[in-house]
This record gives C-alpha cells, structure tokens and sequence, in this order.
C-alpha cells in the first residue's frame, strides 16, 4: 500500500534529534494536554503578543505587520514579550500569522491598518484554483517561521513550552474568497453550495500546507500545536460536518503520520473552532473521532455542558470572556472564580485562557491582573 501522506521535506529533518533543548522549567501546560488535573490552571491569552502591549507597539512603529512575521530575529523578540513582561503566563505562542499559508500558496496579504487582512486577487471561481502553488515547499516558502521558532525556544531558556499552530482549512478558505474579513461570508459560503466538490478541493490543498507548517513548526523546537478555526461557527452543523471538520482531521492525522515516520515524538494538538456549539457538532469533536487532544472552547459555551457532549478526560482550554479584562479589577476576579468553578467541575485538563483574542485597548496592568487571579482561582484545593 502506497504511503497515505506525503511527509513534507524539511531542512531540520536529520538534525532535530541532536538539538539541545535548554531543560524545561514549567511543563504545567503540557501535563494539562495530557489530560491531568493539574495543581492549578496552566494560563495564556491569545494574541498575548499584540497591540495591547507598549513594547509590541513600539517595534511594530519600525515595522510592517509581515515583516515583523518574516524576520526571525523579530518575530522572537515579540513571542518573548509578553513571556518577560508575566512571569505568570505559562506558555508562548509564535508570533506569525495564520494568512502565512495563502501566501505560501502564492496570494498576496496586505495587512491594512483600518481593516486588517486584504486579499486583492481572491478566489472568485474555481477556475482559479490554478492560480495557487501547486505543490508548496514549506521549507521554501515558511522557513522564516522554523527559524523564528528555533530561536524563540533557545531564547525561552525552557521558561515556558512553545506553541506553534495555523489557521484551519475552513478560515482560511473564507480569507481567500472573500478577499479579507467580512461579516456575511457570502462568497465563500456560496462556493460550498455552488461548487461542492471544488470546495473540497480547495479545502484539501490548503489543509496539506497546514500540516506541513506545523510539522516544521515541531521539527523547529515548537512543543504544542494549535489550529485557529475562527470561522467555524459561521457553517450549520451540517456544512461543518462536510467541509470543515473533514479538513481539521487531515491535518491531525497527517501531522502525527509525518511525525512518526520522522522518528519524533507526539507533540499535543488543540483544536479551537469558534462558534461550533450545537450539540450535534460538538459531539463530533470527541477527540478520539479527530485526533486532537485538548478542545479550545470559545466565551458562548459552558464548560461543564460542553464536557457532557465531548465526553471523555481529555482537556479543555478557555474560555474567558475577553471582555472580562474591560470588567475592572474585581469584575476580573469575579469572573475568574465564577469560571474556574465550572471547568473544576466538568473535569479533566484545563488550560486557562481567554475565549478569543485578547483586544487591542486592554491595560497591560488588567492583563497581569487576570493572570493573578487565574493563578489563585484555579488552585484545586
Ligand atoms: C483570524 C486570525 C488572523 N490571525 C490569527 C487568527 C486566528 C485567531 C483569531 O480568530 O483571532 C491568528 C494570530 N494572529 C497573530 C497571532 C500571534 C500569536 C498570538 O499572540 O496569539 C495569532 C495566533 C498575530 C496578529 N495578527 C494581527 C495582529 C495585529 C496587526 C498589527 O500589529 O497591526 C497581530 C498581533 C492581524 C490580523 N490577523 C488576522 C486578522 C483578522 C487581523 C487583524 C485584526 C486584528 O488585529 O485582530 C487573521
């Protein structure tokens, strides 16, 4: 039987088994991946590195937002921001982007500062699926984001694990219709009506290059993965079922296909797919059925309720309100003891984190303050 993925050629291929990690000092992140209720709740934030913190905002003044992504040198430095600023955040997550993968395919990304993403030559039929790379080198294309992972890991000093990740197959499917955000997500909704079979198609190319991204991303020093599925929620039940979630569970089977026959052992996958509650979908995100080890859950779910339908003792991460850094200094201890509660009591690995990403306007001070009360609150007693 002929091999059922092809393992993505990589430069660090022969050499990540004689690199030399500095020792771990904080593996409270990747116990609760492992499903163990830990002493207390790992804790980070997405989007920790970004525009809420003066010393990003400072460089990101001398710097193009994918400049930023593209050196390495700069990407590590931003990583490490917010890992030197709160000695409480008990991971760190590569500073890059999840419209890296459009662009390896071959569509050019601006990042607007009034807009954000915009796509200018998007995918209107699938006629131009012929526009896209066929065939993507990784290690040609994304190699900036291994080198940049490699030095954050030696700069990390084994402070904290690295997460590396990518946008979902789906997400990235809507940036690439659609030509940037949109509120509808009409373009890329009508293909999966219009043009089924192109859609998976499509879906299927951009899923390769995720894989092999993450796989480098691991070959690199990155000790946890994380896929982005921010669109998820924008499908029924039925349509996620049939596109996106087919895509999710190609890129965890090909990873962990790829890593074994690297020789390098499993790294944690977590899934965070935005918006996905209907019962229905969620109890097809048993981690079993996709092979994800820990389930991101978005503010709109309980913990205690989406436990019942995922089943099983595996972990969950959230799913804080990122409102909740706006709530002042008690609001914010409020809600954390409200919210550690629920996810003591549905069980299992809890890595704490928001529910989406942490929001431009939030004080640095709010931030060192939720990580504070997480701490505390998240104690099992
Ligand atoms: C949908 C999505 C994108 N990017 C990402 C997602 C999935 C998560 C989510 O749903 O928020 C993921 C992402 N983007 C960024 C990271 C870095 C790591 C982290 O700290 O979490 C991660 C994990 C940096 C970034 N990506 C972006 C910024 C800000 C841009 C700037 O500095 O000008 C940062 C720090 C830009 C970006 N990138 C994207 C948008 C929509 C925007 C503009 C809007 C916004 O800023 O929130 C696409």
């Amino acid at each position: 039987m002929s091999a059922p993925y092809t393992v993505p050629k990589l430069a660090n291929e022969a050499t990540w088994r004689d690199a030399k990690w500095p020792e771990m000092k904080n593996v409270l992140a990747l116990r609760a991946a492992a499903g163990e209720e830990t002493e207390r709740a790992p804790v980070w934030v997405m989007r920790q590195a970004g525009r809420y913190l003066p010393e990003f905002l400072e460089v990101r003044k001398h710097h193009s937002f994918f400049e930023c992504c593209q050196t390495p040198s700069i990407a590590a430095e931003l990583t490490l921001q917010p890992i030197d600023r709160y000695p409480r955040l008990d991971a760190s997550i590569i500073f890059c982007d999840i419209l890296v993968v459009p662009q390896a395919l071959g569509m050019e990304v601006l990042m607007e500062p009034s807009k954000g993403p915009v796509l200018p030559d998007p995918l209107v039929t699938p006629a131009d699926l012929k526009k896209l790379r066929e065939n993507v080198d990784v290690q040609k294309e994304l190699g900036y984001v291994f080198e940049a992972v490699t030095l954050t890991r030696k700069g990390l000093d084994g402070r904290v694990p690295l997460i590396g990740f990518c946008g979902a197959p789906w997400t990235l499917m809507a940036y690439m219709v659609e030509g940037g955000g949109s509120k509808t997500f009409e373009k890329c909704k009508s293909w999966l009506y219009k043009y089924p079979e192109e859609s998976k198609q499509l879906l299927r190319i951009v899923a390769d290059v995720c894989a092999d991204l993450l796989v480098g991303q691991v070959l690199a020093g990155a000790q946890m993965l994380q896929v982005f599925d921010s669109w998820a929620g924008e499908l029924t039940p039925y349509h996620f079922e049939q596109f996106a979630l087919p895509a999710l569970i190609h890129i965890s089977k090909k990873v962990r296909y790829s890593l074994k026959q690297l020789g390098h052992p499993e790294v944690p996958m977590t899934l965070f797919a935005k918006g996905v509650h209907s019962p229905s979908s969620l109890a097809l995100l048993r981690p079993e059925t996709i092979f994800y080890d820990t389930i991101g859950l978005d503010a709109f779910l309980d913990p205690v309720e989406a436990k019942q339908l995922l089943g099983g003792k595996f972990a969950l991460q959230g799913n804080f309100d990122p409102v909740i850094l706006y709530g002042g200094k008690e609001g914010i201890e409020k809600e954390v003891e409200r919210v550690s509660k629920r996810f003591h009591q549905a069980g299992g690995g809890w890595i704490a984190n928001l529910g989406h990403g942490i929001t431009p306007n939030v004080k640095p001070e709010d931030m060192g303050w939720f990580l504070e009360c997480v701490h505390k609150y998240s104690a099992r007693k």
